[in-house]
């Protein structure tokens, strides 16, 4: 069996570049160790592109992705580029098309607090004592996203009118809501579905859906609850959830709460994946779910837990490589339980240390 992998590099903006570069040693020290070996086909996205060739996504880092394995992805957008036309900035020129392009349809977000880590957290400790582990399905091609017509217009009396427009095809729920339901039997077998079922369309057929594939799932139980009180139940119950199942737009949102009960943005990895390519794995785009954190940019203090984890994704999705997954996992929980700690997560409980980007990268690769 080949065990030579291309995997496309686009680090993009901001933090990007930086966490990159500690997920990549860390790659490197599995695939020494693992007689692995990778090959980092390194391009250029999001405002890096733009200031160095005119465009958020050139053709040669689509065909550079299209000719790898899978894609590692970093970060993309800031400040600098927000007054450029929105379909020219970052996130809309380079990361929604690379998702579209590519039928990235499941993001799968895991929310973990570890045990060691609940004083980081900012909810009361006796809510997330000893931890949880939350997985946010997070549907991710569908919704307003991508919805059309999408405009604004100024209208004959001077006013301003802008469109998003919300639209899901029956087929794309019923597609995310398989991948739900078989990630719940692989863990705690719960699912809930959010949506907001007492106001929208989108919502009605939603529920009906998650419903109807739910019968095919006997040993998995379903409950659902509306945004609101999902936004709420997160806080007050994070350890009631297993798998957390949503559109685009509610899963975008409520992981970023998650990520924050179980720590930080900074820990939260992500997998956004296509159809199962017939041997049980898929393309997929790994990335941080959390942006290019402007405010700490080029101080090399950011978390890179949320790459390095993402590079885990890469290994057990793309690649099939789940021992060497799971040892950069549990390398993370030791670097964790040891007390090591960038800002973000740092607390000052006792046994705990203040460290930088890179002491990160090198304490998870000691620990592999
Ligand atoms: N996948 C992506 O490429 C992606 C995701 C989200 C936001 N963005 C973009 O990033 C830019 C900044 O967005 P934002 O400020 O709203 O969100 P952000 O996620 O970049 O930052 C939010 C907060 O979380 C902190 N944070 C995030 N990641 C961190 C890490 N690894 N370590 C420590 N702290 C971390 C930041 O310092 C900031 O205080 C925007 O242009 C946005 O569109 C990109
Ligand atoms: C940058 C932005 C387009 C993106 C999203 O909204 O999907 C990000 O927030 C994420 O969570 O991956
Ligand atoms: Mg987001």
């Amino acid at each position: 069996m080949s065990r030579k992998y291309t995997l496309a590099v686009l680090p993009g903006d901001g933090i990007g570049p930086e966490v990159m570069a500690e997920a990549l040693k860390v790659l490197d020290a599995v695939a020494a160790r693992s007689g692995i070996e990778f090959t980092y086909n390194h391009q250029l996205v999001g405002g890096a592109a733009i200031d160095a060739v005119g465009k958020a996504l050139p053709a040669e880092t689509v065909a550079a992705c299209e000719a790898s394995d899978a894609i590692l992805f970093g970060s993309v957008g800031g400040p600098k580029w927000e007054k450029l036309p929105p379909n020219e900035q970052p996130e809309r020129g380079a990361l929604l098309p690379l998702r579209k392009h590519f039928g990235l349809f499941a993001n799968l977000r895991p929310g973990i607090c570890y045990p060691a880590l609940t004083s980081s957290s900012p909810i009361r400790p006796d809510l997330v004592e000893g931890g949880f582990d939350v997985l946010c399905v997070r549907e991710l091609t569908g919704g307003m996203y991508f919805g059309q017509p999408k405009s604004r217009t100024t209208l004959p009396d001077g006013d301003i009118e802008v469109i998003d427009t919300m639209v899901y095809k029956k087929s794309e729920i019923v597609r995310i809501a398989h991948v739900a339901f078989k990630a719940a039997q692989l863990r705690r077998k719960h699912v809930t579905s959010v949506d907001k079922a007492n106001v929208l369309t989108n919502s009605v057929l939603w529920r009906e859906t998650m419903v109807e594939v739910a019968k095919e799932y006997p040993d998995v139980t379903l409950a659902h609850l509306y945004v609101d009180n999902a936004a709420m139940q997160l806080i007050k119950a994070p350890r009631s959830f297993d798998v957390l199942v949503t559109e685009n737009l509610f899963g975008d949102i409520l992981s970023d709460e998650m990520a924050m009960i179980a720590g930080s943005l900074g820990m939260l990895a992500s997998a956004s994946l296509g159809k199962p390519k017939g041997d049980g794995l898929y393309f997929g785009l790994f990335e941080p779910s959390g942006g290019t954190a402007p405010d700490i940019a080029g101080m090399g203090i950011a978390n890179p837990i949320a790459q390095i984890l993402s590079s885990a994704l890469l290994l057990r999705f793309a690649l099939g490589l789940e021992k060497e997954a799971a040892s950069i996992e549990s390398a993370v929980k030791k670097v964790i339980d040891d007390g090591l700690r960038t800002g973000d997560i740092f607390s000052g409980a006792p046994g705990t240390r203040k460290v930088n980007t890179k002491e990160i990268g090198e304490a998870v690769i000691a620990a592999l």
